[in-house]
């Protein structure tokens, strides 16, 4: 399994999955497979000490990182992520999905991710600005408008691109807006980038429920992690008219047959920071949420959540991959033997950077458009490439997710083979 010196990636970690996944699809790269190699391998890997000092005078050092897994279609471009358990594996995974996403939606990017291993819940709001000032100068060697652009992942947000967008602007002397997306609308972020991405799923899940007839009116649907992607996407379905039915985040999972009121679920939210405790629902034991029959569930938390043994108990139509990297190999595997579906991550989540795209187009013409603007080209841009997605996976009676690494990899390796090895 391990195919580089720096990482020990298993069959269903983070790498092994993404690795599984190029294995799955190299058969149908024709002549490109010749050049399949390159996606085994990132091209560059970051690896940065950030030290601060705590507001109780004590000296702390945190690790970061930035993969730009590949710069071959453009500029690297993916989140960056606060998490305790971050890893270099991990990242490398995520910022090799970027690239296959950022080609599946044919965004002129190619893919990279950011790190850092923290509990943000355990800093005061200043120590989170010392620790993202300095990972910014730190990554700053390698990020830039035309070199990466980093924007938001689990637990960072519109003001962690502001600090990123200043401090990056400082070093270089000038204002820089266009070296990250997700930023505050006045420093010129894009209205509908923060629910662009729960938008996108949305948007791909109705167009796969009308592929496969599951009428969306009365349509059962759980979420996992009811953050900014699985927020968005289960307000759109529930006001569409299915039927949210369970929820599970940090602080717990809870169940109502009859389907949840979101607006009182997002205020429940809002003032408690999580689901646990909500009135509107009954609290159930977390690992019985992959018991609760439905016709799409949503993993939209984090890697790794569909294992062998939870494949085989769910009771879904769908899995409508919000997050990135929720089924492993094995998992998969079981799915595709039980004929549940599963929308993957690099279609089905592709919303955020689409409109983060758009966000970095705008910053270089210093011209904004308007909300309207933005959500009929992201839909646009969503159902077309999941048309040629599915068309492929019929054309060769393969799963959608290998038909999305086919047109993505494709896209890649020929770039790869046109622009040539020689300096
Ligand atoms: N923010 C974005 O634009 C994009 C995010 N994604 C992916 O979507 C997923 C979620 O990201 P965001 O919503 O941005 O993050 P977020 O930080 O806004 O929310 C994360 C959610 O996951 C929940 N969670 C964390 N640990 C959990 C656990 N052990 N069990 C159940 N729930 C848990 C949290 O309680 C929270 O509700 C990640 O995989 C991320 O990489 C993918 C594309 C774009
Ligand atoms: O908006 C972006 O640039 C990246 C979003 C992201 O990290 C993702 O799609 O996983």
């Amino acid at each position: 399994m391990p195919n580089l010196s720096f990482v020990s990636p298993t069959r269903n970690s983070p790498w092994g999955t993404y690795l599984s996944q190029i294995d799955a699809v190299e058969p149908y790269l024709g002549h490109l497979a010749r050049w399949v190699e390159t996606l085994r391998r990132p091209k560059r890997a970051l690896i940065v000490d950030i030290p601060i000092e705590l507001d109780n005078g004590t000296i702390a050092h945190y690790e970061g990182y930035r993969v730009q897994h590949s710069l071959t279609r453009g500029p690297g471009k993916g989140g960056v992520r606060y998490h305790p358990d971050v890893t270099l594996e991990e990242v490398m995974a995520l910022s090799a999905w970027m690239t296959v996403k950022n080609a599946a939606v044919n965004l002129p990017y190619g893919g990279a991710k950011g790190g850092i291993r923290l509990d943000p819940k355990t800093l005061s709001l200043k120590e989170l600005e010392k620790v993202t000032r300095r990972y910014t100068s730190e990554i700053g060697i390698i990020i830039g408008p035309q070199q990466d652009i980093p924007a938001p992942d689990v637990n960072t947000n519109g003001q962690i691109m502001a600090w990123m967008m200043d401090t990056y602007s400082m070093n270089v002397g000038a204002t820089a807006t266009g070296v990250v997306t997700g930023k505050p609308i006045p420093l010129g972020g894009s209205l509908g980038r923060v629910a662009a991405t729960g938008r996108g799923v949305f948007v791909i899940g109705r167009e796969a429920m009308r592929r496969l007839n599951v009428p969306m009116e009365g349509a059962r649907i759980a979420v996992q992690g009811f953050g900014n992607v699985g927020s968005v996407a289960a307000k759109m379905f529930a006001a569409n008219g299915a039927k949210i039915v369970a929820v599970q985040d940090h602080t717990g999972t809870i169940l109502n047959e009859k389907g949840m009121d979101m607006a009182d679920l997002l205020d429940h939210v809002a003032k408690t920071g999580g689901v646990g405790g909500f009135k509107g629902a009954d609290k159930i034991d977390n690992e019985n949420f992959w018991d609760v029959k439905t016709d799409v569930l949503i993993p939209a938390a984090l890697e790794g959540q569909i294992s062998a043994e939870r494949a085989q108990r769910l009771s879904t139509r769908i899995v409508l991959e919000g997050a990135n990297g929720p089924t492993t190999p094995d998992g998969d595997a079981v799915l595709a033997d039980r004929g549940i579906i599963v929308v993957p991550d690099v279609i089905a989540n592709a919303g955020g950077v689409t409109v983060s795209y758009f966000e970095w187009v705008q910053d270089f013409s210093s011209f904004f458009w308007t909300e309207d603007e933005i959500n009929v080209r992201l839909d646009q841009i969503m159902i077309g490439a999941f048309k040629g997605i599915w068309e492929t996976s019929e054309k060769h009676k393969i799963s959608l997710r290998t038909a999305a690494f086919t047109v993505a990899c494709t896209r890649v390796l020929q770039a790869r083979e046109e622009r040539g090895l020689y300096p």
